[in-house]
């Protein structure tokens, strides 16, 4: 994205950008950003973002909407959107994905016997026309357990690299806990992978506004078929412009993921 091309979203700050200080506000202004919080139920969805507000590197702000939590990290007004993972409420995760910019996926990584519920739900989760393309963040929660598995074995388990260069989506898995007892650096993954989530947002945020603001909710579904045609709009960069932009954001870092065979 180049600063020509960007457009201000901030309410407080837009239209004050001068050419001149352009370039040091870029930096500054305030991004809006809706994250969708799903997996299937009792992984712990809830639990991680009460965890995610004891956090000391970021601001609690206030709500009024239902399982809604808003935070401010770094330069970022979050809206982490909590839907349950009952299988009857699965149904209603839809009507929230066009205003989503990215999402959380939760995996309860000791619970081997759904792992398969997991993949399915998943798989169909990232095939949706309104999500393609955007990207993913997994946390592989309750790593406290001792028959959890480890992100390497999840991302077998799931397929994860074929699920996630199908639906063209950056993905990375970071393990996680949202108990009491857990250790200062596992807590520290959480916000990292938040972190980079954010930040692969904002490499994208026009083409990604301009999904969540064509996909507002009075407008009707598109046809699943329409995916792929979607998927492409969302990454107008040539895929060199995009894995160059994409290392800048994590250097070095081994369970990130993303379309592959960049030319
Ligand atoms: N051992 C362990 N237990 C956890 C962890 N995270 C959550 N739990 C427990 O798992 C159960 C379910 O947690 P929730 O946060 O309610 O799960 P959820 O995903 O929000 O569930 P739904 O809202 O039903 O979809 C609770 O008993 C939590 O205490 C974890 O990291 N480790
Ligand atoms: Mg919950």
């Amino acid at each position: 994205m180049t600063i020509s091309s960007w457009k201000p979203q901030s309410h407080s700050l837009e239209g004050r950008i001068s050419p001149r200080c352009g370039l040091t506000l870029f930096f500054f202004l305030i991004r809006k950003v809706t994250l969708l919080v799903v997996g299937l139920d009792n992984t712990g969805k809830t639990s991680l973002i009460m965890e995610i507000q004891r956090g000391e590197e970021l601001i609690v702000l206030p709500t009024t909407k239902p399982n809604q939590t808003e935070l401010r990290v770094d330069r970022f007004e979050v809206s982490l959107v909590d839907l349950s993972g009952g299988q009857r409420l699965r149904g209603t995760w839809r009507n929230h994905y066009g205003d989503t910019h990215g999402i959380i996926f939760v995996l309860d990584s000791s619970d081997v016997l759904r792992m398969e519920e997991a993949k399915r739900t998943l798989s169909h989760l990232l095939a949706h026309p309104r999500i393609s393309g955007k990207p993913l963040l997994l946390l592989a929660n309750k790593q406290d357990k001792v028959d959890a598995l480890l992100p390497c074995e999840l991302i077998e388990c799931l397929s994860l690299e074929k699920l996630v260069n199908e639906n063209k989506s950056l993905c990375r898995i970071e393990p996680s806990s949202a108990t009491k007892s857990l250790h200062k650096s596992q807590s520290r993954t959480i916000l990292q992978g938040l972190r980079w989530l954010l930040h692969t947002i904002a490499i994208n945020y026009s083409v990604l506004s301009a999904r969540v603001q064509q996909d507002s909710p009075d407008q009707p579904a598109p046809r699943e078929q329409e995916a792929p045609r979607r998927a492409a709009r969302a990454h107008s960069q040539t895929r060199g412009e995009r894995f160059a932009l994409w290392r800048q954001v994590h250097p070095g870092c081994s369970h990130h993921m993303g379309p592959l065979n960049f030319t």
